[in-house]
């Protein structure tokens, strides 16, 4: 058992924004987040990675409660790449990614060769050795959050928590660092808003809505048209895709379109 989580609440200005969500992420495997804006996956993932304290309930990272885990440890066991990460601009891109060997490194350490093959070897992952002396706030959105991506890799994690990694990617490095966070072998619990790729990407999905865990399981057991149409109001049609995965089609009402 690595990451999870038992009947977790939390909520903010007299509002429960997670209600007694229990969920469990099997070592080795993707487990994708899914639900509709608001639903609560940001909160959730922030709560996994203790960057809030649940009120009631407890996460456990392999079977002990992370409230007792130092941040130290648990730095060295977490990656987190937030939605909107914001970072200091006066920085290079392999200045951030850096930032990802903090947890392995003894205090006045001096920086080592195996710390920079780190760096190097996460730059080349993602696509962007060639950026590595490139000024951060040159970098293009979608080169940030894969720059994000790198520096989370940096930290070599065993477990790796990304809420909307696929933001600001075109189509090809969405692929690819899917791909890539499929092939890490880590346990990998992601925020994703498209369906298709979560059904390409993921072993096991959770869907949350306003707060609670509404399906748990494999994307063939949760994303069903009756549940999708149910929770996002949207109707479609499901059918086996060329990847082996199922591929889920947005029924638009013909009336409904504008004409040009
Ligand atoms: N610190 C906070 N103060 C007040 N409300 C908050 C706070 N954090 C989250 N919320 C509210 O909690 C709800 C869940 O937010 P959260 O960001 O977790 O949702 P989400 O599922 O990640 O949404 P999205 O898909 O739009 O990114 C939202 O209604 C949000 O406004």
């Amino acid at each position: 058992m690595t990451l999870a989580m038992r009947e977790v609440r939390w909520g903010t200005a007299g509002r429960m924004i997670i209600d007694g969500v229990t969920l469990q992420a099997a070592p080795g495997r993707v487990l994708g987040l899914i639900g509709p804006n608001g639903s609560g996956k940001s909160s959730l993932l922030r709560l996994l990675c203790r960057l809030r304290n649940v009120a009631s309930g407890v996460v456990m990272l392999d079977g002990r409660d992370i409230a007792g885990v130092a941040r130290r440890d648990l730095a060295r066991r977490l990656a987190f790449v937030e939605q909107q990460a914001t970072t200091e601009i006066q920085l290079s891109v392999c200045d951030v990614v850096r930032l990802g060997r903090t947890p392995h490194r003894a205090a006045l350490a001096s920086w080592s060769a195996a710390d920079e093959a780190a760096v190097n070897e996460a730059l080349a992952r993602v696509g962007l050795a060639e950026r590595h002396d490139q000024s951060w706030h040159t970098l293009s959105g979608g080169e940030r959050q894969r720059a994000h991506i790198a520096r989370a890799l940096a930290q070599e994690p065993s477990e790796l928590i990304l809420d909307e990694p696929t933001n600001h990617l075109d189509i090809q490095h969405q692929l690819a660092i899917l791909n890539l966070i499929r092939r890490l072998g880590i346990t990998c619990i992601m925020a994703l808003h498209d369906l298709n790729l979560a059904a390409m990407f993921c072993d096991e999905i959770a869907l949350l809505h306003e707060g609670r865990l509404e399906a748990a399981g494999s994307p063939d057991e949760v994303l069903t048209s009756k549940t999708i149409q149910r929770i996002f109001g949207v109707a479609v049609a499901i059918r086996p895709g060329a990847s082996g995965r199922r591929h889920i089609e947005y029924l638009i009402e013909a009336e409904g379109r504008e004409r040009s």
